[in-house]
């Protein structure tokens, strides 16, 4: 028997999250998906029959064990408000995914003293390969914890942090992070296709290829820079295109892009945390 979870936002996130669960076996019947927006109820009813999808945040909230905030971050505060009443009532295990808001101020909004695990999931959750950090408050019990981490271990990989400031640093890395693999994908596909492969052979190539090295780094005992040398033959093709990834300047970008998501989320920590 499943704990009954309430999805307060039935987006792209919350919809991996389900999806995630589902295929790890969790039950249909105990989840509740919350949505103003009957695109996004449908996506989940059409998707997962025996999901209960509602546009009213009340009747979700009503019989779980578990809150998950998956609403855009610059209407999280508005929405805790809404649901202070209740949550302060039934006392929930209050789980936010939402990028660069404190629990400070998720548990502020929600009238104080409850359990709040901030985390920062990723996209890959639908497909069981999520990649999670999580950060509790004091309230969390040893119960509660282990609740959370079953809860997105069921999606993939989740690791707790000490500090819930470093999760503005997992939101730069794995929260944001499959966008930047996607990106690279396309990059790789378009290039392979600029060299003469027709695009579906360049992106079945390039999709494996990428996966490969993704799946190959997990299961070995070896660091990635040492794997990499093992493709790269002395005076071979590989030297010739990593000189240029490393002439171009692709390790500083790298730390540019997730210095900029990182301030990103910190700002937005600060503008939103002054409602
Ligand atoms: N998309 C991603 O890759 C990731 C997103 N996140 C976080 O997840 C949260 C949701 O992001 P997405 O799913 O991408 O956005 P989204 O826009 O797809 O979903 C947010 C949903 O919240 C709904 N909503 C708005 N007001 C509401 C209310 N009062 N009550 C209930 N639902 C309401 C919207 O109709 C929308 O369907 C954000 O806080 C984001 O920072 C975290 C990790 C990864
Ligand atoms: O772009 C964003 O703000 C969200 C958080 C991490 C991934 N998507």
């Amino acid at each position: 028997m499943n704990e009954t979870i309430a999805f307060i936002g039935a987006g792209n996130m919350a919809r991996s999250l389900i999806g995630g669960l589902i295929a790890d076996g969790w039950n249909e019947d105990a989840l509740w998906a919350a949505d103003p927006d009957p695109h996004q109820r449908d996506a989940v009813s059409q998707r997962w029959t025996g999901v209960h999808a509602t546009d009213d945040n009340a009747a979700a909230i009503a019989h779980a064990q578990v809150l998950v905030l998956a609403v855009k971050p610059q209407v999280l505060g508005e929405v805790c408000r809404s649901l202070a009443a209740q949550v302060q009532e039934r006392h929930p295990l209050v789980v936010s995914i939402a990028a660069g808001v404190r629990g400070a101020d998720i548990e502020r909004w929600l009238g104080g003293h409850l359990p709040v695990v901030r985390c920062m999931p990723n996209t890959p959750a639908l497909v069981g390969s999520g990649a999670t950090g999580l950060a509790a408050n004091p309230h969390v019990s040893d119960e509660q914890r282990d609740l959370a981490e079953s809860i997105l271990r069921a999606v993939g990989l989740a690791v707790w942090l000490d500090d819930e400031a470093q999760l503005d640093a997992v939101t730069a890395l794995s929260g944001s992070g499959p966008a930047y693999g996607f990106l690279f994908i396309e990059a790789l596909e378009d290039a392979a296709v600029e060299l003469g492969l027709p695009r579906e052979t360049a992106r079945l190539l390039a999709l494996q290829t990428v996966f490969g090295a993704a799946k190959l780094a997990l299961e070995s005992d070896e660091d990635a820079a040492t794997l990499r040398t093992r493709v790269t033959s002395r005076g071979g093709t590989t030297e010739q295109a990593l000189a240029q990834l490393e002439s171009g300047g692709l390790r500083e970008l790298m730390l540019r892009a997730l210095t900029a998501a990182r301030d990103r989320s910190h700002a937005l920590a600060d503008q939103l945390g002054r409602d």
